[in-house]
Formats: structure tokens, C-alpha cells, sequence
């Protein structure tokens, strides 16, 4: 693992453009992120999003639900060079990642203001991703259905968790059944000292069409 990330740190022009990112998040107008210390950002944001993620996880194409300030999207279509569709429901966080991204000269990103609930009424959206991220939205039963129609068959849902997750899965089982998913691996790391947990799910097969429910449901309602 050091040894992978120690050569895909190696590229200084990336490397410049995540301390940019990282500065202006922290320096936003709007609360976008909850941190104002560079160092700090720099770990709980870049180092979070990328450091237990493998370029064959993503594919080619991913989705992030929930990206919020561009995390951890934005991190992972400047570290491993791939196409990310970043969504959330609050449009002045999308209206500014947007304006950032393009004064960054970050080309390879589209961002739209959604709830992932709605997406599928936006276009071709459904089975449509490689793989599709989530850090900090909901429980797993909620994520895994606001995630994981848009996922292809064979591809991955990675979500970023906390030491709490293990309770999370486990209220998760029959979700898994009804989405088409499983668990394939949960990869733990370390940010400053705090344990993370990357779980990392596969899709097996298609998801039933009446998924995700209508807006606020899978929060409210997560599948049992
Ligand atoms: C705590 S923030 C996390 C933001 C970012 N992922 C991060 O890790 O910093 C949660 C974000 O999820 C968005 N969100 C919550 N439910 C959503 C939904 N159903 N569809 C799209 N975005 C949603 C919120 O608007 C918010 O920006």
C-alpha cells in the first residue's frame, strides 16, 4: 500500500492542484467542508478519499452521492485520472465545485444538483457507472439504495466509514439482498490516528427498477 501511493504522489502537477483544491475549500465563502486548518483538511479530505482505494475499484466512469464539497469525488479524478459524475440536493455546494473545478482546469468531471433518489429521472443514469462513492451521507441500507442502481453489474460501491460501520452492515443484510449487492472487502486505515474503514461492495446483479424509492424515503424507511 505505501509503496503505490508513495508513486502516485509522485506527480507534482497533482499534487499541486489537490493543495490548491484543498486551500480554496478551505478558504470557501460557504461552509463546505468544517475544516480551516490546511494540515487537517489536507489528511480528513485528500489522504481520506484516496489512500485505501485502488485505481481497479473506480473503472473508468464513477459517481459520488453526496459530494458536498467536491469529497471525495473531486480527490479521486485528480489522483487516478478518471471520469466522476458528482452529485448532491444543495445547489450552491454543486454551483461552487462547479466554478472550482473549472478554474482548476479539471475537465474531466460533471457535477449536477440532484437527489440521488431523482437522478434516475434525469436521463440514462441507471446501471450506468463503474462503481459510485459515498462519504458521510447516511447509514449503509440508505447508501447502498441511493448508490448502488447506478452501479453496473460487476461494478463497486466504495463508502467511507467510521469505526461504527460494522452495526451499520449489519442492519444492512437484506438491503444488500434487494439492491443486488455483497460485501467484498473492508479495507482499514488510518488518518491522524483515527481508524477508517473503506467498505467496499460488489454488485452482483441488476437492481429491481422501484429502486431508490421516492426522495427521503431510503433515509426514513432503509430497506429491512
Ligand atoms: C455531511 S455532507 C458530506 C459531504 C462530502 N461527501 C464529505 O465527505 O465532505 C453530506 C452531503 O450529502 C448531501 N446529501 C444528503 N442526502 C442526499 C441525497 N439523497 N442526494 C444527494 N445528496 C445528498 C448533503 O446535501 C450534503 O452535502
Amino acid at each position: 500500500m505505501l509503496l503505490n501511493s508513495f508513486s502516485r504522489w509522485f506527480s507534482m502537477e497533482k499534487m499541486e492542484l489537490v493543495k490548491k483544491y484543498v486551500e480554496e475549500l478551505i478558504n470557501a465563502p460557504i461552509n463546505l467542508v468544517g475544516y480551516r486548518d490546511f494540515n487537517e483538511a489536507f489528511h480528513y479530505l485528500y489522504m481520506d478519499s484516496v489512500l485505501a482505494v485502488k485505481p481497479e475499484d473506480l473503472g473508468n466512469n464513477f459517481l459520488d452521492v453526496g459530494t458536498g464539497g467536491g469529497v471525495p469525488g473531486v480527490f479521486l479524478l485528480i489522483e487516478f485520472g478518471i471520469h466522476g459524475f458528482l452529485i448532491d440536493s444543495v445547489c450552491k455546494k454543486i454551483d461552487y465545485v462547479k466554478n472550482l473545478c473549472e478554474r482548476l482546469g479539471l475537465s474531466n468531471v460533471e457535477l449536477m444538483c440532484v437527489r440521488a433518489e431523482e437522478l434516475k429521472d434525469k436521463g440514462m443514469f441507471r446501471e450506468r457507472f463503474d462503481s459510485a462513492v459515498s462519504r458521510a451521507v447516511s447509514r449503509i441500507a440508505t447508501v447502498l439504495e441511493l448508490t448502488a442502481p447506478y452501479v453496473k453489474v460487476g461494478g463497486k460501491v466504495l463508502l467511507y466509514k467510521g469505526p461504527g460501520y460494522n452495526e451499520e452492515l449489519g442492519q444492512a443484510v437484506n438491503a444488500m439482498k434487494e439492491l443486488g449487492v455483497k460485501l467484498a472487502e473492508i479495507r482499514k486505515y488510518s488518518i491522524l490516528g483515527k481508524d477508517r474503514f473503506l467498505v467496499i461492495f460488489e454488485k452482483m446483479s441488476p437492481t429491481p427498477e422501484k429502486y431508490p424509492r421516492k426522495v427521503g424515503i431510503p433515509e426514513k424507511r432503509p430497506i429491512r
